[in-house]
């Protein structure tokens, strides 16, 4: 079957965010024939042709074949990435980046002239379906190329555009986000271990609660003040223990927490 480059998309990079866009699409029902890969481990790329049936190229190649070029690599490797690349990208290209702090107008810089370029922030739940992104256009991207990124994203979950001087901010909240998630749940795993429950118990009470309050806070709609409140009998255990998490501040330690994640977010963009 000969696939044009029109309907073609190559993932270059392809590591733990590269995979789960790939997955997504397969699952989704797009066809492998119209992905390319590329990714310097070539363990990495033999594993992943032998798992999705996609093919693999080298970087330049790939983008060479592709009308969409799909950018996740580490921001520190970005800068590589786009030289090795931007004698292949055509005046009809669209690239969209993944890359946390990359702006739109650095990959402009280093790319031909006007070419188009999407930047977006998706996360890890992608991987099952679940993935929470933002996109935000550069300044040649017109709105049929941001509805194609958009589409890209949206196969793996929810997708919100949004200006670029929000990406920092997306990138601290959600594209992060995951990470203070399972912390979270790991610490409340050790406190059941801690009260001399089985760690599989403790795991299955502390998953299944996240997940219930999760679709509560998904489901109703409800404030999660009010969704807390519920849970919160005056005098009862709840109200003991958040009253530690306040003692220990844990709310203004997410604040900063959050925070600092941003502005780690605004260095990357300056290549720190
Ligand atoms: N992980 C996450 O939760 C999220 C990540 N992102 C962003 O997505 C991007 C990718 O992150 P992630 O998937 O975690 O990173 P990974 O390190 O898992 O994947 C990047 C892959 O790209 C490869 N690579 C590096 N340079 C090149 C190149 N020139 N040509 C081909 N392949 C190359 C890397 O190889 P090697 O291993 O040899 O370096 C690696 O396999 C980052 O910019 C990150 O900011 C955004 C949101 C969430
Ligand atoms: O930690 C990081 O830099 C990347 C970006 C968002 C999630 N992971």
């Amino acid at each position: 079957m000969t696939v044009s480059r029109a309907d073609t998309v190559a993932i270059l990079g392809a590591g733990v965010m590269g995979e789960a866009l790939l997955s997504g699409w397969l699952r989704g029902g797009r066809d492998a024939v119209t992905v390319l890969i590329s990714d310097r481990s070539p363990e990495r790329l033999a594993n992943l042709k032998d798992k999705y049936a996609v093919r693999a190229l080298p970087a330049a190649e790939a983008a060479a074949q592709a009308a969409t070029l799909v950018l996740a690599v580490k921001p520190q490797d970005m800068r590589a990435l786009v030289q090795e690349i931007s004698g292949a990208v055509g005046d009809s290209t669209l690239v969209v980046s993944l890359a946390a702090g990359i702006t739109t107008a650095f990959l402009e810089a280093q790319l031909p002239e006007g070419t188009s370029v999407a930047r977006v922030m998706p996360n890890t739940p992608a991987l099952v379906d679940q993935g929470m992104s933002a996109v935000s256009p550069g300044a040649h991207c017109d709105a049929d190329q941001l509805a194609t990124a958009t589409g890209l994203l949206q196969a793996c979950g929810r997708v919100v555009a949004l200006p670029e001087h929000h990406l920092d901010a997306v990138t601290a909240i959600s594209g992060s986000g995951p990470a203070y998630i399972f912390y979270v749940v790991e610490a409340m795993i050790e406190a059941g271990v801690l009260l001399g429950m089985p760690r599989a118990t403790s795991t299955e009470l502390v998953v299944q609660t996240l997940y219930g309050a999760a679709t509560m806070l998904k489901e109703t709609g409800e404030h999660p003040t009010v969704l807390r409140e519920q849970v919160s009998s005056p005098g009862g255990t709840t109200m003991a223990a958040l009253r530690e998490l306040d003692d220990h501040k844990v709310r203004a330690a997410f604040l900063t927490a959050i925070e600092a994640a941003a502005r780690r977010s605004a260095q990357l963009a300056a290549g720190e």
